[in-house]
C-alpha cells in the first residue's frame, strides 16, 4: 500500500483566468496540472485528482505518463467548493496521511511537501501559515480526520475553508519554518491570465 498521497484539487470553474479549465491549461509549455504531479512526485507515492466528471479525459490526457499512479475522486455534486473536494479527494486517498495541493500552484516543492508530512506525523495537520494566512490547500492532512472535519463544516453552513483545521490537532508551519525547508514560491498560485504569464516569465529565466 502507498504511504502518502498527493490529493490534487482541480473542481474549480477557473472563472479568474477566463473560458478554458486552468487545470490543464499550458504552462510554458506543460498543462500547469502535469507541473503540480510532476513536482511533488518525488514526496508522494501516488495521487488522487479530485474533479468534476467532464474535466477527467483531458486531465487524464494531461496526466499520461506521469511518475506516480493517478486516480480520480469525483465530486458527486458539482460546485460545492473546495472543501467538498477536499473531503472527497482525502476520503479516496487510502492513506493514513495525505498532502492536499491546488492545481494552480506549479511551484510547489517536494523537500517541503517531505517536511510536512514529518511535521504532521503524530497530529492531524502540518498547516503552513507564512503569513496571516493558512495555507490550507497546501498542507498535510490525516486523511480521514480532515475528511471528516470538513464534512462536519460543511454540514454546519461554514464557508470559510480554515473552518476543518479546529476540529484537528494540527500543528502550525509558520514563516521561519518556510524560509527554512523551503521558499515562499511553494505557495504561489495562478489564477489568471496575467498570473499565467508572470509564471512562465520565470520558468524560462530557469
Ligand atoms: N471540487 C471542487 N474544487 C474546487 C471548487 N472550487 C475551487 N476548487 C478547487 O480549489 C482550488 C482553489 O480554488 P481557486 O483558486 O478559487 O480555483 P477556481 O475556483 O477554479 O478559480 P476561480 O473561479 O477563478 O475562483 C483549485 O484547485 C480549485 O480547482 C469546487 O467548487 N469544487
Ligand atoms: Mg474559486
Amino acid at each position: 500500500m502507498s504511504e502518502r498521497t498527493a490529493v490534487v484539487l482541480a473542481g474549480g470553474r477557473s472563472t479568474r483566468f477566463g473560458d478554458e479549465d486552468k487545470a490543464v491549461a499550458d504552462l510554458a509549455g506543460t498543462p500547469m496540472i502535469r507541473r503540480v504531479v510532476d513536482r511533488v512526485a518525488p514526496a508522494v507515492d501516488a495521487v488522487v485528482v479530485n474533479c468534476r466528471p467532464a474535466q477527467i479525459p483531458a486531465i487524464r490526457e494531461a496526466l499520461v505518463g506521469a511518475a506516480v499512479p493517478v486516480t480520480f475522486a469525483e465530486d458527486d455534486y458539482p460546485d460545492e467548493g473546495p472543501m467538498a473536494g477536499m473531503a472527497t479527494g482525502l476520503r479516496t486517498a487510502g492513506t493514513e496521511f495525505a498532502f492536499v495541493v491546488a492545481c494552480d500552484m506549479p511551484f510547489v516543492e517536494a523537500d517541503f511537501v517531505d517536511y510536512l508530512f514529518e511535521r504532521a506525523a503524530g497530529h492531524d495537520a502540518a498547516v503552513p501559515r507564512p503569513d496571516q494566512w493558512f495555507e490550507t490547500t497546501h498542507a498535510v492532512y490525516r486523511a480521514t480526520a480532515m475528511a471528516d472535519a470538513c464534512e462536519a463544516a460543511l454540514e454546519a453552513g461554514e464557508e470559510r475553508i480554515v473552518a476543518p483545521l479546529f476540529d484537528l490537532d494540527f500543528v502550525v508551519v509558520d514563516d521561519t519554518e518556510v524560509r527554512e525547508h523551503g521558499h515562499r514560491h511553494t505557495f504561489e498560485n495562478c489564477n489568471t491570465r496575467e498570473d499565467f504569464a508572470d509564471a512562465e516569465r520565470r520558468l524560462a529565466e530557469r
